[in-house]
């Protein structure tokens, strides 16, 4: 092979060489562009508000938690949770309702009750179709407000 010949199919080869490598950042780009925060992972503001509603169903199933809300506003309460639900997931909202101490206060809520809420929230999740990772992510992000929710009780 004369070396013309060489040098043309190196620089085809280092073509050739050159497209994979920008075939490959662009897949690498692609993969960056897949949902990264928790609220984009859980689904965004259909699933949070589906949610909602489906821990409403079953806190009003349950005769011991349901009667926390006795004098509460239920839909006001859904769309302060959505919010906060929203917000805690880094989604693009901003909860503004009262801080949980004293959203909280003087209710009597046990430990015990206290769980069966958040169980129920993870079931509505699982029902919800949040994937493990997510639903794990938003528990975690929630667990350090038991404080707040207890503190006043
Ligand atoms: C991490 C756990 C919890 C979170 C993140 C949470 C969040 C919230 C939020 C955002 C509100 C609405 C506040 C407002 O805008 O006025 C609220 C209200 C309320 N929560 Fe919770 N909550 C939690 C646990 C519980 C538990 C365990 C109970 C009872 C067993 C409970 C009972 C209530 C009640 C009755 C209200 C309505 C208060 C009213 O009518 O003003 N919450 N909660």
């Amino acid at each position: 092979m004369r070396l013309s010949q060489t040098l043309k199919s190196t620089s085809r080869s280092t073509l050739v060489v050159g497209a994979l490598i920008g075939t490959l950042a662009l897949t690498g780009c692609a993969q960056h562009q897949q949902p990264t925060t928790l609220y984009e992972r859980m689904g965004g503001q259909p699933t949070i508000d589906a949610v909602v509603e489906n821990l409403l169903y079953r806190i009003a199933d349950d005769e011991e938690v349901v009667s926390y809300f006795a004098n509460s506003n239920i839909d006001l309460f859904a769309a302060s949770l959505a919010i906060q639900l929203c917000d805690v997931s880094d989604g693009p909202c901003q909860y503004d309702g009262p801080p949980m101490d004293r959203a909280h206060q003087t209710m009597g809520i046990t430990d015990a009750h206290f769980n069966r809420v958040v169980e129920y929230l993870d079931a509505a999740m699982v029902e919800e179709g949040v994937p493990l990772a997510a639903r794990n992510d938003m528990l975690g992000r929630l667990a350090p407000m038991y404080e707040d929710v207890m503190r006043l009780q």
